[in-house]
C-alpha cells in the first residue's frame, strides 16, 4: 500500500510518540509542530516539556522515553535513529532545511548517513530487529478526527454518503459503475483472487523505531509477460511498491483477471472520452498489444484482500512514482460490500476558510470505482474498519478444480486496482536519493509550492505545464522513502519535480499544442 503522509500523519506520529498520560488537544499538537518547524521529534520534546496543559514541567528527554533500557547504552543506535527521523511531509522537511529549496538552513544533523551507506552496500536490513514489536498500523496511528482542518475555526462538515453513481459523479472526480462484469465472471474472479490471497503479504514499513504492518493483505500483478530490460524495470517497480522490500515477486494476471481487465478498460475509456482532460495526464500512445486502440490501458494491478470487518487501509493518496501525475486508477470490488471513504485535502490558502468534506461511497460486489485524473491530487482515500459487515452470498459455487479456500468468501472483500505504468516514469528516470534508492513522487496536495511563489516570488520555477493547468495548480515532489525499510532512517532528500528538465511526457498538453 502507499504510505501515509502530510500534516495529519505528522499529528498522528507526534501523538503516537507521547506517553499515554499525555493527551493533548489537536491544537496544541499543531502548535508544537509549528514551533518545532515541523520536526516531529522536536515537537515531541516540546510536548513532553510542556505537559498536556501547556505548563512547563520537569524535562524528560524523548530518547529516554522512546529507548528501551537495553538499547539505551548504544548511543550510536539511538543517535542514528533519532537524528535521521524523517518527516514524509516535504514542506515540514523544507522548514528543517532538507532538500533543495533555495536559502535552505543546514540540516539539523547529518548523522545516520554513514550507517545508512554501510547498510545499503549489503542491501536493506532484514525486517527482523524492531526496537518495538511489529504493530498494526491503525493501532500506531491514532488518526486525528477530522484532520488538520478540524483545528481551524470553520465548523466540521459531517460525512456525506454518496449512495449512487450520479451522486458520486456530482461530488467527486470519481465515477461508480455497478454490475460491471458478467455475473459469473465476477464471481469466479472473486474465488480465484481469494485463493491467491493466501499467498499475499501484509506490507511492512518503518515509522520511526516501529515496524508497522498494513491491516490487510496485498499483492502486485503485471499484465503481460515481461522480458529482458523490462523485467529489471518491473523488479524495481515491484520493490518500490513493497516499500523497498527485496525478494517480492511480481505475479502475472490470472486468465480471469485478464478477461475482466478488458471490460474494465472499455468502461474506463468510454468514461474518459466524456471528461475534461488535465494537461499533465499521459498524452502518449499506451500501446495496443491486443490490437485495440485505447487512451488508457492497464498494464499492472494491485490487489487487496480485506478479511472481516476490521481489516482496512488508512487514508493515503496513491504513490505516483510509476504512474505519474493525474493518473486514472480503476478499482474493482468483489465480495463483501465495504465503504470507500474519500477526504478532501484543503490547500493551505483555504485552511480556516472552508472545511474538508468527507465522502462515503459504498462499494458493492462487482462495482468499478474509477478514480479519475485529479483524485490523487485533491483527495485521500481509505477503507475504514467497521464494527460489522454484511455477509456476502456468492451467486455461484466455487469452481470444482479450485483447492479449498483459506478464507471464508462470505466475509471477505477483494479489490483490484488497475493502473497504467507510464513509460516516461520508467525506474531508470526516477531521481535517486542520498541513500541511493529510488525516490517517491508525491503531489503537493496543500499547495505549498504556490505559497512559495506567492510569498517572495522566489519559489522553484514551474512551467504552466507543471501546474497541471487546473484552477488549483498542483506541484510534485520527489522524496526519500528509504527509511520505510531502513529502521525509519532516510536521508531527508526531496526535490521539486520539473517535468521539462526531467524530459517527461508526452502530456495531454503536448497533444493539444500539436493539434
Ligand atoms: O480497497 C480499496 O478499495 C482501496 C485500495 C487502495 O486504496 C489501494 O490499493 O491503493
Ligand atoms: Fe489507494
Amino acid at each position: 500500500m502507499d504510505s501515509l503522509e502530510d500534516t495529519d500523519t505528522l499529528l498522528a506520529l507526534l501523538s503516537s510518540l507521547l506517553p499515554d498520560n499525555v493527551a493533548p488537544s489537536q491544537q496544541s499538537l499543531l502548535d508544537a509542530l509549528l514551533h518545532a518547524d515541523g520536526d516531529v521529534r522536536k515537537a515531541a520534546e516540546i510536548m513532553l516539556k510542556r505537559g498536556p496543559t501547556g505548563k512547563r514541567k520537569r524535562h524528560v528527554s524523548l530518547d529516554s522515553w522512546l529507548t528501551p533500557a537495553a538499547a539505551s547504552s548504544s548511543s550510536k543506535d539511538v543517535n542514528g535513529q533519532s537524528s535521521s527521523r524523517d518527516n514524509s511531509d516535504p514542506v515540514l522537511q523544507s522548514r528543517c532545511g532538507a532538500g533543495e529549496r533555495p536559502n535552505k538552513k543546514p540540516r539539523s544533523s547529518a548523522a545516520g548517513s554513514t550507517s545508512t551507506a554501510t547498510k545499503k552496500e549489503n542491501g536493506p536490513p532484514p525486517l527482523s530487529k524492531p526496537v518495538k514489536p511489529v504493530k498494526n498500523l491503525l493501532d500506531v496511528l491514532r488518526q486525528p478526527i477530522g484532520g488538520a482542518a478540524a483545528t481551524a475555526t470553520v465548523p466540521r462538515l459531517p460525512p456525506l454518503t454518496l449512495s449512487n453513481p450520479s451522486l458520486v459523479a456530482q461530488h467527486t472526480p470519481l465515477t461508480l459503475h455497478l454490475a460491471v462484469l458478467p455475473l459469473e465472471l465476477a464471481c469466479q474472479l472473486f474465488y480465484t483472487m481469494l485463493h491467491e490471497a493466501q499467498y499475499w503479504s501484509r506490507n511492512k514499513w518503518w515509522l520511526f523505531d516501529r515496524l508497522v504492518e498494513s491491516p490487510h493483505r496485498s499483492s502486485l500483478y503485471t499484465r503481460h509477460p515481461v522480458e529482458g530490460d523490462n523485467e529489471a524495470a518491473w523488479q524495481r517497480i515491484t520493490r518500490a511498491w513493497y516499500n523497498g522490500r527485496q525478494g517480492e515477486v511480481t505475479k502475472q494476471f490470472p486468465a480471469l483477471m485478464e478477461e475482466a481487465c478488458k471490460i474494465v478498460e472499455k468502461t474506463v475509456n468510454a468514461e474518459m472520452g466524456k471528461r475534461k482532460r488535465f494537461p499533465l495526464e499521459w498524452g502518449g500512445d499506451p500501446g495496443d498489444p491486443d490490437g485495440q486502440r485505447l487512451t488508457w490501458r492497464a498494464n499492472f494491478a494491485a490487489a487487496n484482500c480485506y478479511e472481516g470487518a476490521k481489516e482496512a487501509v488508512g487514508f493515503h493518496s496513491d504513490r505516483l512514482t510509476s504512474i505519474g501525475p493525474y493518473p486514472t486508477i480503476a478499482s474493482l470490488s468483489l465480495g463483501t460490500r465495504r465503504m470507500f471513504r474519500l477526504r478532501e485535502v484543503i490547500a493551505l490558502d483555504e485552511v480556516g476558510k472552508r472545511a474538508a468534506q468527507t465522502f462515503d461511497i459504498p462499494l458493492p460486489h462487482n462495482s468499478l470505482c474509477i478514480m479519475h485524473a485529479s483524485a490523487q491530487e485533491r483527495f485521500k482515500h481509505s477503507i475504514p474498519p467497521r464494527n460489522t459487515i454484511d455477509r456476502f452470498h456468492p451467486p455461484y459455487p466455487p469452481p470444482p478444480d479450485l483447492p479449498e479456500l483459506a478464507f471464508d468468501p462470505g466475509n471477505c472483500r477483494i479489490n483490484i486496482t488497475f493502473r497504467f505504468f507510464r513509460p516516461d516514469f520508467h525506474p531508470d528516470t526516477i531521481p535517486r536519493c542520498k541513500c541511493d534508492e529510488m525516490t517517491t513522487l508525491r503531489p503537493d496536495m496543500k499547495g505549498r509550492q504556490r505559497g512559495w511563489e506567492g510569498e517572495d516570488g522566489k519559489g522553484p520555477p514551474r512551467s504552466p505545464v507543471a501546474s497541471g493547468g487546473a484552477e488549483r495548480a498542483t506541484g510534485y515532489w520527489w522524496t526519500c522513502t528509504a527509511g520505510d525499510q531502513n529502521e525509519g532512517k532516510g536521508c531527508g532528500f526531496w526535490k521539486v519535480m520539473d517535468v521539462r528538465a526531467e524530459g517527461r511526457g508526452p502530456f495531454v498538453s503536448d497533444l493539444s499544442l500539436s493539434e
